[in-house]
């Protein structure tokens, strides 16, 4: 059966990128899916306001929702401090597979922790299971209709608290116009636009960042 372009790139990464070296998966990844075959990781262009934002708020619980190849897992991880960890979360077991891989094969596993399954099901059970108490950054990567209402589950389980800060990828292509809506008239949350290009392609995207206000 021939293999997915997940396992293609993850391959890639294999026989190409320098072990326990997260910079040089990252490279790889973006090499292979700007020339190669498209994927949807945040890719180069976004990883830089990624980066700016994590280095920023220095976060000592990071949360990702929707880990795919693990290409954000790594971007985040290597920022992350001393004792600093990023809880991922993906519900497709394929993705999870190639995620745990690319993120082991770049040395960052000890600060990641992938948590297989649907956010609205893990999002609950990020207190008492995961031992998590409030939540100093998110990345929100998921499914686009699922924004707004995971961000609504992260407030009603006590998740947030003042300055925790959310960054939402795609939020022009392919959008999440509700979650633009409810985040930006919610005077709960401080909002502002980074407006930017969609990975690896010549199309108008941005992110939005929204500070929790308490
Ligand atoms: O769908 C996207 N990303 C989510 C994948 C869904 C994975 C999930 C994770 C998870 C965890 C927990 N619960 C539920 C879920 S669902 C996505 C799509 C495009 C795109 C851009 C142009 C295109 F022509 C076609 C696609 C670009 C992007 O940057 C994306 O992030
Ligand atoms: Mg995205």
């Amino acid at each position: 059966m021939n293999q997915s372009k997940e396992r293609r790139i993850l391959n890639f990464v294999l026989q190409n990128a320098v072990r326990g070296d997260p910079c040089s998966v990252m490279e790889t990844i973006d090499k292979y899916c700007s020339e190669k075959e498209w994927a949807m990781n945040v890719g180069d262009v976004k990883g830089v306001i990624l980066d700016k934002t994590v280095e920023e708020i220095n976060p000592k619980v990071a949360l990702e929702l929707g880990t795919y190849c693990g290409y954000s897992a790594v971007r985040i991880a290597r920022l992350l401090k001393a004792g600093a960890c990023l809880l991922t979360v993906e519900f497709n077991p394929e993705f999870a597979a190639i995620a745990k891989q690319m993120i082991e094969f770049a040395g960052v596993q000890d600060k990641v922790k992938l948590l297989e399954g649907p956010s609205e099901v893990i999002i609950p059970q990020l207190k008492k299971k995961y031992e998590v108490d409030t939540l100093d950054f998110v990345f929100v990567d998921h499914w686009k209709d699922r924004y707004a209402p995971d961000t609504i589950l992260l407030q009603e389980c006590s998740l947030l608290r003042k300055g925790s800060v959310l960054l939402a990828d795609n939020i022009i292509f392919p959008g999440a116009p509700e979650f633009v809506k409810y985040i930006r008239n919610n005077p709960r949350f401080q909002c502002s636009t980074y407006p930017s290009y969609l990975e690896y392609m010549k199309v108008q995207d941005a992110m939005e960042k929204a500070v929790f206000l308490g």
